[in-house]
């Protein structure tokens, strides 16, 4: 087996790349220190080293240069941060075969170790084979609750939970609303060391800027107006465990700051308060628009991005991963079923067709919720096309008719209805306005391909009033 040799001083790197590697069919030694490195290499001779150029009592130059005195042909690859790249390029000069910079990308570091082996015409082991049926868990390992999806991207998705879970990481997760990023961050939480410690999630978008700093940190008696009495802030609440900050893109500068404190010296104050928390806490944060991009527009502190950024995982939006919506529909069929005390068995061909095309702006919970809501108006043993909502099943019609001069080609309620024509004219005079905002939103969800952060910013209205637009008017169609 070939052997490869990581000298890192940061143990959750060591961990992690341990783990990928013998994934991938090698034999991995990790060490901590620069002399502990030298003296293992004295008496052995890996096929691979893999270093940080930055360990606690050398660099990686000066380990470089002794590792090629004991052993010249092992081809030596240096781990850097972003910063140290200019460093790293001049390592090559002597003698380092290429770098990686963190945060690291599973496939960029795969790739670089078959060509350093390459080079020396060492052929790279197969992966080890997984048998998926045992290493993906099974629906029920997540608890009935949730299930994992069977598409090559959400098993993806699952091998990089498996990685950075037993580490202590920050983790960024990107993907739109409703894609299940706290469902992901829940797990994390639950495969890693801190499992039986809190979970604490907050949604950033949802907290107003004055409260914020005391949501967070927690404040004191009458540190305030209002501040009746003493509040335990999430931070403390989840102390020893896991906080997961939902939409961060949308935290006030001030608070970026007082959150930038925390993570670099890992304590806290309450607001108002004197007393320095310890704090022992991992964050995951989540976001529906690139960090760094909100970075470069001067919304979002470029420092917290780098401390946060150590792994970033990326939810591709249901419409991507087709494969996977009707086993969620099935399984949110099921959960609504033991909710109902009813026994829906499944959804007729029409349904699964309409529901493998629709676009599911909202992801999994839009389809949870349209699932739901046709369970409960089912009779029978099927779900039928009748018993979906009117903006899913006129979807491409819709979808046509918004580039159409003619409005009256849009039949503005659902076939399922015949209503007498005066109720008909009194409804849509009183829905009027919700008809013309929901055209917008569904012109502007169009124009940005459905992402609902951008279109929401195209209207100059925040994302939650996209989501009261369309749930209004589906109701209101539905009535
Ligand atoms: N793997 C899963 N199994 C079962 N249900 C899931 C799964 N993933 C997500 N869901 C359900 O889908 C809904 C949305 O998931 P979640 O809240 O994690 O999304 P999100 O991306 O964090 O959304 P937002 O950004 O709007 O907060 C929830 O009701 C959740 O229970």
């Amino acid at each position: 087996m070939l052997k490869i040799l990581v000298a890192d001083d940061d143990r959750d790197m060591c961990l992690l790349l341990q783990r990928f590697l013998s994934r991938n069919g090698f034999e991995v030694q990790t060490l901590h220190t620069g002399k502990k490195t030298i003296e293992w290499l004295q008496g052995n001779k890996p096929d691979l080293i893999l270093c940080d150029f930055r360990l606690e009592d050398m660099n990686g130059d000066e380990l470089l240069k002794k590792a090629k005195e004991l052993h010249y042909e092992v081809p030596f690859i240096i781990i850097t941060g972003y910063s140290d790249v200019k460093a790293a390029v001049d390592v090559m000069k002597h003698g380092a075969f290429d770098y990686i910079t963190k945060p690291l990308f599973p496939d960029e570091i795969l790739l670089t170790i078959k060509k350093a082996l390459a080079e020396k015409n060492i052929q790279t082991p197969a992966p080890v084979r997984e048998n998926t049926e045992t290493a993906a868990p099974t629906p029920t390992a997540l608890g009935s609750e949730y299930i994992h999806g069977n598409t090559a991207e959400f098993r993806n998705i699952l091998k990089q939970i498996d990685l950075v879970a037993p580490t202590n990481y920050s983790v960024v997760i990107y993907g739109e609303s409703g894609s299940g990023k706290e469902v992901i961050a829940r797990e994390i939480h639950a495969r890693s060391r801190r499992s039986a410690q809190p979970f604490v999630a907050i949604d950033c978008g949802a907290m107003s800027k004055e409260l914020a700093g005391s949501e967070m940190f927690g404040h004191e008696k009458g540190s305030f107006t209002g501040a009746l009495n003493q509040k335990t802030g999430s931070f403390e609440l989840a102390n020893g465990g896991t906080i997961f900050l939902d939409e961060i893109a949308n935290l006030s500068y001030d608070i970026q700051v007082s959150l930038l404190r925390v993570v670099q010296e890992r304590k806290m104050r309450r607001v108002g308060g004197v007393k320095d928390i310890d704090l022992d806490v991992r964050i995951i944060v989540a976001s529906n628009e690139k960090l760094w991009d909100a970075a470069h527009k001067g919304k979002f502190r470029e420092d917290l991005f780098h401390r946060f950024n150590e792994f970033s995982i990326a939810v591709p939006p249901l419409r991507d991963r087709k494969g996977d919506i009707l086993l969620f529909a099935r399984h949110f069929l099921e959960i609504t079923n033991g909710e109902l005390g009813k026994n829906v068995r499944g959804f007729s061909p029409e349904v699964e067709d309409i529901f493998l095309n629709y676009v599911w702006f909202g992801n999994l919970r839009e389809l949870k919720n349209v699932v739901k809501r046709a369970t409960l108006l089912t009779e029978g043993e099927r779900v039928e096309v009748s018993s979906l909502p009117f903006e899913i099943t006129h979807f491409e019609k819709l979808r046509f008719d918004q580039g159409s001069e003619s409005k009256d080609a849009v039949d503005p309620l659902p076939p399922v209805m015949t209503e007498p024509k005066k109720e008909k004219e009194f409804k849509s005079l009183k829905t009027a306005s919700l008809d013309a905002e929901y055209e917008m939103v569904l012109k502007a969800l169009e124009e940005v391909d459905f992402n609902k952060s951008k279109a929401a910013k195209l209207l100059n209205i925040d994302r939650k009033t996209i989501y009261n637009i369309l749930n209004q008017y589906k109701k209101i169609k539905q009535l």
